[in-house]
């Protein structure tokens, strides 16, 4: 089927691509074959998609989450990260099965797609659920089996095993939208004959690798008693980033390793609202701009953030780096935006498809309505998008040219069954007071 999406303003997101008025994109079947203005190249079109008052943009690429920790949500707030892992997530994360982890992240991906979100990273357990619910539901997103490795030796083996299995199993599959990675958790719960081990297998799997990095300080310090060194050495060491490798935080990396990191081209996830709310820091994201590093953004599960808005994350990046380092200039609306999109598709190593609205790439769009109050008057879109809109704003999603929301309306999920759904899951697991 061949579809003309007409009459609306389109921000391609390619570099250095301004904002086109007046323009359309033509997309065949689950590929864009043309953006521009004026007349597109072919005649015959199935359908032509009225797109007035309507901003057209790739979708938002969230880089880092735990989906099914919706049902987590608000409760444990105000707390360091090791007392908010150890002492509440650990025990009631211990208690989810299949059902809980489909019912948390069917609930995440709802307020994804709602928030206009067309790709996310997912590490987590029971990961034949989430890839279930991703085929279903229509978007797209690169899963993996995340792995702790503070259990016994033949524990760790078959976790291991799980997510070599989760790989050959569902890489590429739901037409190419799902794809996956290998993802030990942090160097803090993996220990190193264990990452080493992982690293062989994403080499053998031709995998990525996915962790989180130097999120706070204590971590960092205690790398340091345990190992002799920092964690970005440290992982270094154990041959991570001869693997693509994409990591999560990178709050507490100094120049040398922010150095060792572009060195590496290695893929930051920056979790902006995670890292303030669990009181971790701010990741030196103007430090890492100068070393051509290419940041993208992430929210981290909903249990440290409180939602899965990346609209509310771009914002966040576009406003915190200025005062953290009293300069307006840093991290302007435009790069702030590149965070949200084409940089996420590089993050994920999925920029050949995504993260851009061109002839050849995947046609995975939102529209933002320019119409409402907050947009006016509306002279300069990717300043009001960055510093003035808001989730609610986008009205429509597209992932491979298929609707998943018209109008603010899903047409994949049944919203109503998957948050009472949802309830139920989270009232199973919760703790009797
Ligand atoms: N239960 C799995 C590990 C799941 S990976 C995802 C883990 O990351 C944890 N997590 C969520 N947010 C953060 C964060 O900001 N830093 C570190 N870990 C986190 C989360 O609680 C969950 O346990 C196993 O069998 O080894
Ligand atoms: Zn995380």
């Amino acid at each position: 089927m061949i579809r003309l999406f007409t009459n609306a303003t389109i921000l391609t997101m390619k570099e250095g691509e301004p904002l086109l008025s007046e323009a359309s994109m033509l997309i065949k079947g689950d590929r864009i074959v043309w953006v521009g203005t004026g007349s597109p190249p072919e005649a015959e079109v199935d359908k032509i998609v009225d797109m007035k008052d309507r901003l057209l943009l790739p979708g938002w690429i969230n880089t880092h989450n735990h989906a099914a920790m919706t049902l987590l949500r608000g409760y444990a707030d105000d707390l360091p990260l090791q007392t908010w892992l150890q002492k509440y997530m650990w025990p009631l994360e211990a208690r989810f099965q299949a059902r809980q982890v489909r019912a948390g992240t069917r609930l995440a991906v709802v307020e994804m797609i709602r928030g206009g979100t067309t790709c996310f990273a997912d590490m987590y357990d029971y990961m034949d659920e989430v890839a279930q619910v991703v085929a279903d539901s229509g978007i797209r997103a690169r899963l993996c089996r995340g792995v702790i490795g503070l259990v016994s030796e033949q524990e760790r083996q078959s976790k291991l095993n799980e997510a070599v299995q989760f790989v050959r199993d569902w890489n590429g599959k739901a037409d190419g939208r799902i794809t996956t990675m290998l993802a030990p958790h942090a160097a803090y719960t993996c220990p190193p004959a264990y990452i080493e081990q992982i690293v062989e297998q994403a080499e053998i799997l031709d995998q990525p690798i996915h962790t989180h990095l130097s999120e706070t300080a204590a971590e960092v310090e205690q790398n340091v008693n345990e190992y002799g060194c920092r964690p970005v050495e440290h992982l270094d060491r154990l041959g991570v980033f001869q693997r693509p490798t994409l990591v999560a935080h990178a709050v507490h990396v100094n120049e040398e390793e922010i150095a060792l990191l572009a060195a590496r081209s290695v893929k930051i996830s920056h979790n902006p609202g995670s890292n303030l709310k669990l009181g971790s820091g701010i990741a030196p994201i103007p430090a890492m701009f100068r070393h051509g590093l290419t940041p993208s953004l992430g929210t981290d599960g909903a249990a440290s953030n409180n939602n899965l808005d990346l609209l509310g994350e771009i914002q966040l990046a576009a406003l915190i780096h200025k005062g953290a380092n009293q300069d307006p200039e840093a991290v302007p609306a435009e790069q702030a935006l590149a965070m949200g999109t084409r940089f996420g598709a590089e993050a994920l190593f999925l920029s050949d498809e995504i993260g851009t609205l061109e002839a050849g790439k995947k046609a995975d769009f939102i529209s933002v309505d320019t119409s409402v109050p907050h947009m006016q008057p509306a002279h300069d879109l990717v300043s009001h998008l960055v510093y003035a809109a808001g989730a609610s704003d986008v009205q429509d999603v597209y992932v491979d040219g298929h609707p998943l929301m018209r109008n603010r309306h899903l047409l994949t999920l049944d919203e109503e069954k998957i948050r009472w759904e949802a309830q139920r899951a989270f009232e199973m697991i919760a703790p009797s007071e």
